[in-house]
């Protein structure tokens, strides 16, 4: 008995060392690591610690304007410039185009997620594209690219005017019994175009949501957004109030991420919920493939593809996992985004009836529907691509990339940079100057897309007015700064390089074509009661993606004033 005991107790003390010793090592070998990033990085200069656990991170997350933040910064420290991150980590942002396009050329390789957004990403959307990294994203890449060809764009265009026309449809029902105009929470009417288009283009999936019909996607998302209350037990309630701290210290520590938050359980059932959804419509799919039901040669929706690219023999087989991850993201990448996106589009015309107004005298001069040239072209119907331009200027649905280093690297410069003191890197060109930063392994680096495409250095004083003029005058507007900036038509809205969104015309030619049905039926204006009608202020809701949402409502709602041409 007594030998047993000492042995367990023995065996309970061994155990403790080694857990004990384990954490040691792991905290020692994060030290050095961090150390020896700290000691190779250039020493850039910076703003100070403002908190020893969240250097300046929770300043950053909790600015109305998270990208001023960064601009403001990039004018004090110069374009490439380090901040505290989470207990004594740095980070290094960049802000110098030539950086900004050396970054994005090396996404993927150089380049790669962070440990949090990769337990992110999985839990939410399956080991797909979004996490995928080197050759693998490149094989996953290359099978999903013939989805989004121009060809298989303009044939989902018919898809984006039915969804359009669905919505008139609707809308027209609500208005006829209020001939002065109905007020409607445009944003969740964005919401339905976006997902019942994805469904359709993407899966030959009607999930009706036009037509009111519920489906657990756009109930979670509506959670998310904070129209609906989530349910709440004991647990979450407690947890809260902790929710950014948890995310904070998530860019850390992934494994706090799994805690039992609200936000963390949600996102597990919309995992769960979109797999169950794209495994029924693949399995719905491969019997109608089975059954010679879908014409194989011309269907070219997502799913069509995926499972083309199922075929064993081919080089380009994705996993199952894959196949299920991918209709996931696209599902999701499809949906939050475009629909984002219309939303600001009626938001900042609410703001400047003018601008509604020309929108709407240019459409009016197009005979039908435009067709996939005109809105694929900028020249076509200029003025309704320089408000498409200006919305994704002004409102890049994604704020910033978050990257670590996965190893060592020198990221150049368009003209040298001041450093705080004087540097031991080698690409150092005097004692306070360098023409090259060097990024050690493990660095992580932040490119803040929404600090640049609005950024008074790029985009000229007016950069935080919405002002679709500047896309006209056959890119006279444009600034010659804005024009150093790489990626679609200058903006990062798209981000650029390996990772450039796939579904870029598949959004311009959806966010075009629902615009322009929109603009011609409908006038949109906010609710302003009382004399001095003012406009309400627009504040953002921190959902999956921020959303905008007018001050005052409950969740990301926008509820505007439609009326009938
Ligand atoms: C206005 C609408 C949209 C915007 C602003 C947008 C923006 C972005 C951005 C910033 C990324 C890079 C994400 C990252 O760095 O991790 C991305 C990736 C992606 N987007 Fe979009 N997106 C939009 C619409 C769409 C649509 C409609 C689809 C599909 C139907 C789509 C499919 C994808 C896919 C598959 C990727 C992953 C690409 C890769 O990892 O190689 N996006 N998008």
């Amino acid at each position: 008995m007594t030998t047993t005991g000492s042995s367990t107790s023995l065996y309970a003390l061994k155990l403790s060392d080694i857990l004990f010793l384990s954490l040691a090592v792991w905290l020692i070998s994060k030290l050095v690591s961090r150390l020896r990033q700290n000691l190779n990085l250039a020493p850039l200069k910076g703003p100070p610690r403002e908190s020893l656990i969240f250097g300046v991170l929770k300043h950053v997350n909790q600015a109305p304007d998270s990208g001023a933040v960064y601009e403001e910064w990039s004018a004090k420290y110069g374009p490439v410039y380090q901040i505290p991150g989470v207990l004594g980590s740095k980070r290094v942002v960049l802000m110098d185009p030539k950086a900004v396009a050396h970054f994005y050329a090396r996404e993927t390789t150089t380049y790669v997620q962070t440990g949090m957004s990769k337990s992110f990403i999985k839990r939410m959307f399956g080991n797909g594209i979004l996490v995928a990294e080197g050759d693998s994203h490149k094989r996953q890449r290359k099978a999903l690219t013939p989805a989004f060809s121009n060809t298989a764009i303009r044939r989902l265009t018919a898809v984006f005017y039915d969804s359009a026309y669905k919505l008139k449809t609707m809308w027209d029902g609500m208005i006829e019994s209020n001939p002065d105009g109905q007020v409607i929470d445009v944003q969740s009417w964005m919401n339905r175009v976006s997902l019942d288009s994805i469904g359709i283009a993407g899966f030959s999936h009607d999930f009706n949501s036009l037509a009111g019909e519920a489906s657990s996607v756009s109930d979670l998302f509506d959670t998310f957004a904070g129209l609906k209350p989530p349910p709440k037990t004991l647990i979450s309630k407690m947890l809260a109030p902790l929710t950014l701290i948890i995310f904070l210290l998530g860019t850390v520590f992934p494994i706090v991420l799994s805690l039992p938050t609200e936000r963390s359980k949600l996102m597990k059932k919309l995992r769960a919920d979109t797999t169950e959804i794209a495994d029924v419509l693949l399995g719905k799919t491969r019997k109608e493939k089975e059954l010679g039901l879908v014409d194989e040669k011309g269907d070219r929706s997502i799913v069509g593809l995926l499972i083309k690219a199922e075929d064993p023999n081919s080089a380009l087989r994705l996993s199952k996992e894959e196949i299920s991850a991918q209709m996931t993201t696209l599902l999701l990448a499809g949906y939050e985004t475009t629909s984002i996106s219309l939303t600001w589009a009626l938001v900042e015309l609410c703001l400047q009836p003018h601008i509604q107004a020309k929108l709407r005298e240019e459409l009016s001069r197009v005979s039908g529907d435009p067709t996939w040239d005109q809105l694929t072209s900028a020249t076509d119907i200029p003025y309704l691509d320089a408000v498409v331009q200006e919305t994704l200027r002004m409102h890049p649905p994604l704020g910033e990339t978050v990257r670590v280093a996965a190893t060592d690297d020198v990221v150049p410069l368009s003209s040298p940079l001041s450093l705080s003191s004087s540097s031991s890197s080698s690409t150092t060109t005097s004692s306070s100057q360098t023409s090259g930063v060097a990024i050690p392994k493990g660095t992580s680096i932040t490119i803040p897309i929404r600090g640049i495409n609005r950024s008074e250095a790029f985009w000229g004083e007016d950069a935080k007015s919405f002002r679709p003029e500047r896309w006209l005058e056959n890119g006279a507007g444009i600034p010659d700064a804005a024009k150093e900036v790489s990626g679609h038509r200058h903006l990062l809205t798209f981000v650029d390089g390996p990772r450039t969104c796939l579904g870029k015309g598949f959004a311009l030619a959806e966010f075009k074509a629902v615009l322009s049905v929109l603009i011609r039926n409908y006038t949109f204006e906010f609710v302003m009661d009382g004399e001095d009608k003012v406009p309400p202020k627009i504040e953002v809701h921190r959902s999956i993606l921020p959303r905008p949402k007018i001050e005052g409502q409950q969740g990301a709602r926008v509820p505007l004033r439609v009326r009938r041409v």
